[in-house]
């Protein structure tokens, strides 16, 4: 029987995106395989692709070409009815909060609406909904808010907060992979640190698969068991985090060290 570890969660194979009229693919051939429970870092400089294959991996927008295998299904081409089922199973944190929640809404009600839209028939595993209320609190919880912001507007808490809001909506309806993008990009030194931890201990204590996508390579390493290197769209290095500072490393990541 595999371990709980060495399950695939997530397969990309041959990712690829080129823009109109660009000279050359803003992602190129990408390949890796997420396993449960692991956080996968991906790093790189501004404008490398990164937030592309973040865009791509949730069909926000379609790659040209290659697969991504989500529980066993090639979702790459799916559209419509046929893709609406696995939308659960993949989520994603922004690295702005402000702008992923909706202003107009209470926090509560941003809350439970990727339940409503997405979650009714989902099997939660760690979460219960017995009523709104008692699932919102449970949420809260996890992400270590108190339950009276339930009722507050995002304007009316802190970057903090709205990240641990949108990091609490992308978890409750249990997706099998989350794609944090820049999480913490947006935030002061002090509550990125806390955010980090806040996701670390998540992961080990729901299970969660990371794909941690950050140019940040200190915080990539703090946070992932294995790191990508990605530069001009291309995976130039992958390997074990605790390889990180071994001498075989690509010319790049030794770059990066240089300014780590
Ligand atoms: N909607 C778009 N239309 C055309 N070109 C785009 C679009 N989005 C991104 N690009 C181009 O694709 C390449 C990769 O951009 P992308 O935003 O994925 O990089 P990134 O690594 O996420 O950068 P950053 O860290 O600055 O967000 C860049 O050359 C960028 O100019």
């Amino acid at each position: 029987m595999r371990s709980q570890a060495s399950q695939v969660v997530l397969h990309v194979e041959q990712l690829t995106r080129t823009y109109a009229g660009a000279e050359h693919p803003a992602i190129n051939a990408i390949s890796f395989t997420l396993n449960r429970g692991e956080c996968l870092g991906l790093v790189g400089e501004s404008g490398c692709g990164k937030s592309t294959l973040a865009r791509c991996l949730l069909r926000i927008e379609d790659a040209d070409y290659g697969s991504i295998q989500l529980g066993g299904q090639d979702i790459a081409r799916l559209n419509g009815r046929r893709l609406r089922p696995h939308r659960r199973k993949i989520q994603i944190v922004f690295q702005n909060p402000s702008a992923a929640l909706n202003p107009k809404l209470t926090i509560g009600a941003s809350l439970i609406d990727p339940y409503e839209q997405l979650g009714r028939d989902a099997k939660l595993t760690h979460f219960t909904y017995t009523s709104k209320e008692a699932y919102i609190r449970q949420l809260l919880e996890a992400v270590e808010l108190p339950s009276e912001l339930a009722n507050r507007y995002p304007h009316e808490l802190s970057g903090g907060q709205r990240q641990r809001v949108t990091i609490a909506r992308a978890i409750g309806i249990e997706p099998d992979v989350v794609v944090l993008d820049e999480p913490t990009a947006s935030l002061d030194v002090i509550s990125q640190g806390a955010i980090l931890q806040l996701l670390t201990d998540l992961r080990i204590s729901l299970g969660l698969s990371y794909v941690f996508i950050s140019h940040d390579l200190a915080a990539v390493h703090r946070m992932s068991q294995r790191i990508i290197v990605m530069q001009s769209g291309q995976i130039v290095d992958q390997f074990g985090a605790d390889a990180l500072f071994a001498e075989e490393r690509h010319p790049y990541t030794k770059e990066l060290i240089s300014i780590f």
